[in-house]
């Protein structure tokens, strides 16, 4: 089952919505006392989404990912890394921009941060549990609030909210 049902309401975020509010990204870390960033960085999957178009805005063309993975079974609590990102690359992540979706509890940049510590941290949506790890992020979401991103989503039949005017 998913986390997703204990979760209060729900905060539906469309493709073009999205794609706004990661150009929005891309116009803060851009620009006047920003660094030269050397990289993006994706945490997959969901980072893969704004990364790309952080990527493209910035004019940047070295991409890397980074994959981290919870395991809630043996360990709970633990996350491990599937996936480590070039360690050349990436130093102690100065001038890196690590990017995702989203931070809900803050347990997965708390792991990248703890590797990367000079990394800059960069996520589309925060909840306020999780909010202070990112370094710069648009638009803070409920902490009861699952959001539900466009590559999770489909079009779906509504129902009026009444049947009057329609003949049986
Ligand atoms: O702040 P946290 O509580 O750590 O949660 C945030 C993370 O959870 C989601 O990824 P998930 O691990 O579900 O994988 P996905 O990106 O592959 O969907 C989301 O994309 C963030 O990476
Ligand atoms: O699609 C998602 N929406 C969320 O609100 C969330 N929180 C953690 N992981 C998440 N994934
Ligand atoms: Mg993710």
């Amino acid at each position: 089952m998913s986390d997703r049902l204990h979760y209060e309401a729900g905060f539906h975020v469309s493709w073009e919505r999205f794609h706004r509010d990661a150009r929005s990204l891309a116009a803060r870390l851009h620009g006047p006392g920003q660094p030269e960033w050397k990289a993006v960085v994706a945490i997959t999957r969901g980072g893969m989404v704004p990364g790309c178009i952080i990527a493209r805005e910035l004019g940047l063309r070295v991409v890397e990912t980074i994959s981290v993975a919870s395991y809630a079974h043996k360990d709970q609590g633990a996350l491990q890394l599937l996936k480590a990102p070039d360690a050349a690359l990436m130093g102690d992540g100065s001038g890196i921009l690590v990017v995702d979706d989203l931070v809900d509890t803050g347990r997965t940049l708390a792991f990248i941060r703890e590797r990367y510590p000079k990394a800059h941290l960069a996520v589309v949506y925060a909840k306020p549990q999780g909010a202070a790890l990112a370094d710069t992020y648009i638009a803070e979401v409920a902490q009861d609030s699952w959001i539900y991103l466009p590559w999770d989503m489909g079009l779906v039949y509504v129902d009026p909210l009444t049947r009057k005017g329609n003949s049986e």
